[in-house]
């Protein structure tokens, strides 16, 4: 990892009006940087503004105040440059793998030029054979890869992922956490995933940001040094969890917050 910087977050504010027209400060003073090439993870209890974070990032919302930049430019609205994924159900159900990852190129508008990449990028998520297959008939892991592919394929500077492994088993959330690594380290894409799952942040990041609520703010920025193939059931990673929870327990306004350990 670089220590360049990618993307800025300087003094960002976003108010939502609910519906019993009471102010909900989503995000209060948020200020961080994003290098290039990093794994950051956003995590934090239910409503601290992880989610809204992301959006102004994809360019999907804007800040009511304050800025946030791309490579010193800034961010206006959203771009293939910023892929986004969702936490399920992201993907065209009357289009075959092959061609929902083919909606990505379409959008850029460069189909006809990259058509012959898809079949590279079915292969890197490990889908051969699954190219005339609709999404209903693969699993929801099978699914978030094709999700990632499809961003992938536009080469983007960062992909933003809103917990995309919130909706999968245990086992196809492990699976799919070592895929994500393996395309990371291979594409070297910055990652920004926002997560609930403590273990997976820390599987998975160089930093660890814990967000606090009412008003949306960040807590602590966490450096994770653990060299890296982790081994979740060791002593190190084990210290080191418990640390954040206590971290996050103490951001948590909210009693009985839950979080998968
Ligand atoms: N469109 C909206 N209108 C009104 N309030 C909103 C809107 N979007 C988000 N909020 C509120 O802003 C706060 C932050 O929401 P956000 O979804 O970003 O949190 P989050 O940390 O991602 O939550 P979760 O982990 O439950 O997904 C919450 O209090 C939420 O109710």
């Amino acid at each position: 990892m670089s220590n360049e910087i990618l993307m800025e977050i300087k003094s960002v504010d976003r108010t939502y009006v609910d519906a019993n027209n009471h102010t909900v400060d989503a995000l209060k003073d948020i200020n961080l940087s994003i290098r290039r090439g990093e794994f950051l993870s956003i995590i934090g209890p239910s409503g601290c503004g992880k989610t809204t974070l992301l959006r102004l990032l994809a360019g999907l919302d804007v800040p009511e105040s304050g800025v946030i930049t791309l490579e010193g430019e800034e961010i206006k609205g959203p771009h293939p440059d910023r892929g986004y994924v969702f936490q399920q159900g992201s993907l065209f159900p009357w289009l075959t793998v092959e061609k929902n990852i083919a909606t990505g190129l379409k959008a850029r508008g460069v189909y006809k030029k990259h058509k012959n990449e898809i079949a590279q990028y079915i292969n890197m998520i490990g889908l051969d054979g699954f190219e005339e297959v609709f999404p209903h008939q693969i699993s929801g892991g099978m699914a978030q890869r094709v999700a990632i592919a499809r961003s992938l394929i536009n080469h983007p500077v960062a992909l933003l992922l809103d917990e995309p492994m919130g909706a999968l088993d245990a086992f196809t959330r492990a699976d799919l956490q070592d895929k994500i690594l393996e395309l990371w380290k291979k594409n070297e894409t910055t990652m920004i995933l926002v997560t609930h799952d403590v273990e997976e942040a820390l599987y998975l990041s160089d930093r660890v940001v814990i967000m606090s609520p009412r008003p949306g703010k960040i807590s602590e920025i966490i450096n994770i040094s653990l060299p890296r193939p982790r081994q979740k059931n060791s002593q190190d990673f084990m210290v080191m969890r418990s640390s954040i929870l206590e971290k996050l327990h103490l951001a948590s306004t909210i009693p009985q917050v839950e979080y998968n350990i």
